[in-house]
């Protein structure tokens, strides 16, 4: 992102905004309420019209940019989804959507990468429940197992661990932690850095729709509790081993 500029009705919301993010990067963007960071993210998606500056997703502009299989957006929950029952490997498999030919069923390789993603954000036994009666964590692991499925490489997460219960932050951390060692590009929008603090290698903190630190963890602000360790492996519904395979492009 080149020196962006998103505005609302004339205002700016995002001031000349610029970074970029190397492959294999994890990193946080943070900042108070109304600092500009859901405007940076829904920029950085396509989501929103820049003003002014450039947008590059995977070395591409972002309007000739179409392999967005790679990105997998996890919002803080699922859609309401139009009031139609979907299960956990149903909203899991829904990610393969855009990678499959049309009219073609699921093949084995396809129902196999399903079982290995519920299987990494530790939901194998959860594959017949209905997704929406999840808590909201558990809604975060279905989203980051469906961007799994379709094989994305980047992870884009709103606020992963708002009211999120201990427990399931523990195991969010863990799989993000996972993410992260095995090659995916990692972007957390947070309000606080609180446990994925350890997972971090940089933060770019935003003030007033300006970016007013980019850099190492150490001594940015946002920086409260860090009772949750998210390599301690508490929580015993996790696989012990490393089960999430990022795929590795060129
Ligand atoms: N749709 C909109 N129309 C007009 N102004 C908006 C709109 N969305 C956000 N804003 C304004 O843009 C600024 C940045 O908002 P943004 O939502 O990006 O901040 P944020 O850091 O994500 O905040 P939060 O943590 O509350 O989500 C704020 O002043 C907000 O009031």
């Amino acid at each position: 992102m080149t020196n962006a500029v998103v505005s609302y009705n004339g205002s700016p919301a995002v001031r000349d905004a610029s970074f970029d993010v190397p492959v294999g990067d994890t990193l946080a963007i943070l900042g108070p309420n109304g600092s500009g960071k859901s405007t940076l993210m829904r920029a950085m998606l396509g989501v929103l019209p820049l003003t002014r500056g450039q947008v590059e997703v995977h070395g591409v502009p972002l309007r000739r940019f179409r392999d967005w299989g790679r990105i997998g957006y996890v919002p803080q929950r699922l859609s309401a989804g139009g009031g139609v029952p979907a299960t956990v490997r149903e909203t899991v498999a829904s990610g393969q959507v855009s990678r499959r030919r049309r009219y073609y069923w699921a093949t084995k390789e396809d129902n196999a990468a399903v079982d290995d993603a519920m299987a990494a954000v530790g939901l194998a036994d959860r594959a017949r429940d209905s997704a929406h009666e999840l808590s909201g964590g558990q809604q975060q692991r279905v989203l980051i197992a469906r961007a799994l499925a379709g094989l994305a490489d980047t992870f884009i997460m709103d606020e992963p661990m708002s009211g999120v219960d201990n427990e399931n932050q523990q195991a969010l951390a863990g799989i993000i932690g996972r993410l992260s060692e095995n090659g995916a590009t990692v972007i957390l929008v947070l309000h606080e850095l609180g446990p994925l603090r350890p997972l971090l290698r940089r933060v770019i903190s935003l003030s007033g729709g300006q970016i007013a630190y980019d850099g190492p963890p150490n001594g940015s602000a946002g920086d409260h509790h860090d009772h949750v360790h998210p390599h301690a492996g508490a929580d015993p519904s996790m696989p012990a081993v490393p089960a999430i395979e990022v795929p590795r492009r060129a």
